[in-house]
This record gives C-alpha cells, sequence and structure tokens, in this order.
C-alpha cells in the first residue's frame, strides 16, 4: 500500500524564528506513524528546520532548487546544499514558480533529475488552469507535463517520485476540485505513468492532490483509491490546522 503525503507548501511564509516556533508546537503532538509528514519552508528556515526535525517524523522540503551543483547563478540554490542543510524533499514546478518565475516543463525535468541524482525527493506539481479546464484540455495538459516533466527517467528513479495534482483555479481561491473530479484526473496520471513507465511503477507512485485542501475536506480526497495525501498551501501555516490534516489522512485512509 502507498504511504500517502501530507506536505506543507509554506510558500512565502514564516521567518526562521517563526518555522522553529511551528515544528516545536507540532512536536508537542504524536503524529500518526502511517502518515508521511513534510513541511517546505522557505530557504533560510531550512537549516534550523532540518536540525529541530531530526530523528522525528517530520520531513523538510525546499520550494525550489537549481538544477546545476554549482556555478554562476546568482539568487539560486543547489541540490548539495540542500543535502547539506539536512533536507530531504523539494518541490518543483510548482505553478506559482510556471506563472510568475518562467519555469517551464524543461527546467522542472531538469530539476527533477538533478534532485533524485543528488538524494533529494521530488514533489512536481502539475494542473491546468481554468480556460483549460474549461475547453475540456485538462487530461491533455496534465498529461504533456508529466511526460517532459519526467521524461528520461528510469523506473527506479521514477518510484522516488511524489506527483502533486494541483489545478491552477484551486490554489489559494477557496475553490476546492471536488474528490470525484481530483480522483478522475489522478487516477489517469497514473495511467500515463503506467503507458510511460510501467504498470509496477504507477502502482508505486505516489500522487497528491492540492489545491484549498483544509481539515473539513481532506477526508474526502484521502478516501479516494488513487489520491495519496496532499499539497497544502494556506492550511498547513497554523500548527492546529496542519496536525488536523495529518491526523485526518491516517484515520481515512481506507
Ligand atoms: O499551492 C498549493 C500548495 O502547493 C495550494 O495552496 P492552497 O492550499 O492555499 O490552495
Amino acid at each position: 500500500m502507498r504511504t500517502p503525503v501530507i506536505a506543507g507548501n509554506w510558500k512565502m511564509h514564516k521567518t526562521v524564528e517563526e518555522a522553529v516556533d511551528f515544528v516545536e508546537t507540532i512536536q508537542r503532538s504524536e503524529l500518526p506513524g502511517e502518515v508521511e509528514t513534510v513541511l517546505c519552508a522557505p530557504f533560510l528556515a531550512l537549516p534550523a528546520l532540518a536540525e529541530k526535525a531530526k530523528g522525528s517524523k517530520i520531513g523538510i522540503g525546499a520550494q525550489n532548487v537549481h538544477w546545476e551543483e554549482q556555478g554562476a547563478y546568482t539568487g539560486e540554490v543547489s541540490v548539495p546544499m540542500l543535502k547539506a542543510a539536512g533536507v530531504q524533499y523539494v518541490i518543483i514546478g510548482h505553478s506559482e514558480r510556471r506563472t510568475y518565475f518562467a519555469e517551464t516543463d524543461e527546467t522542472v525535468n531538469r530539476k527533477v533529475k538533478a534532485a533524485i541524482a543528488g538524494g533529494l525527493t521530488p514533489i512536481v506539481c502539475v494542473g491546468e488552469v481554468l480556460e483549460e479546464r474549461e475547453s475540456g484540455q485538462t487530461k491533455q495538459v496534465v498529461q504533456e507535463q508529466v511526460k517532459k516533466g519526467l521524461n528520461g527517467l528510469s523506473s527506479e528513479e521514477m518510484k522516488k517520485v511524489i506527483i502533486a495534482y494541483e489545478p491552477v483555479w484551486a490554489i489559494g481561491t477557496g475553490k476546492a476540485s471536488t474528490a470525484e473530479d481530483a480522483e478522475e484526473v489522478i487516477s489517469f496520471i497514473r495511467k500515463t505513468v503506467a503507458d510511460l513507465f510501467d504498470q509496477q511503477v504507477a502502482n508505486e507512485v505516489r500522487i497528491q492532490y492540492g489545491g484549498s485542501v483544509k481539515p473539513e475536506n481532506i477526508g474526502t480526497y484521502i478516501a479516494q483509491p488513487n489520491i495519496d495525501g496532499a499539497l497544502v498551501g494556506g492550511a498547513s501555516l497554523e500548527p492546529a490546522s496542519f496536525l488536523k490534516l495529518v491526523e485526518a489522512a491516517a484515520g481515512d485512509r481506507s
């Protein structure tokens, strides 16, 4: 059975002190072992968070990475730098990075390869914008993103990837996809992975839903057979809300 992953994407929120306070607060509660729990924080907070989370059930992730190990890339951070800071995960190709920072499926692909080669678990985001959904192009769009973003990986490498299906129109809008619609797209993504790699990889790869996930609706997603957890923005910023998400993901898993 696939272990569900609840990953908080804090985006551009929290100072180092606020981030550490958050982890100290959630560490006062017993986290369920059957859920992989991840916090993706701004770069500055990562070393302190990784130190705090050491030996606990909390994994720490970055929200972006460069594909080169080092070099003249002002403002960028590499995989070995993240590894040295104790980071284990990295979000790649989030729609905000595609929209505001010109990320493409090609740069996503380079970053995914670099992350896996360097021992980080990539959380690769795909998803359609509203016009694409309304014109019936959702499956075509996510298929293209999966194909190009994960191009050239071996089956063994692909098993290490986590895919996050985040319809762009659902991000930060309060208009979450219904669990049934998300399940339909995610099972299509799983089929795409089977076609590109093989059935065993498709059975093993974790695919999350993201977009206006809250403690009140997480159970509906987790109850779907193909949805393996969630990538959560707004509702991951408060410890109480984040804990509820993790607990619900453990409790509702059938
Ligand atoms: O973009 C997201 C997570 O990466 C989703 O954000 P919200 O949960 O705030 O809609």
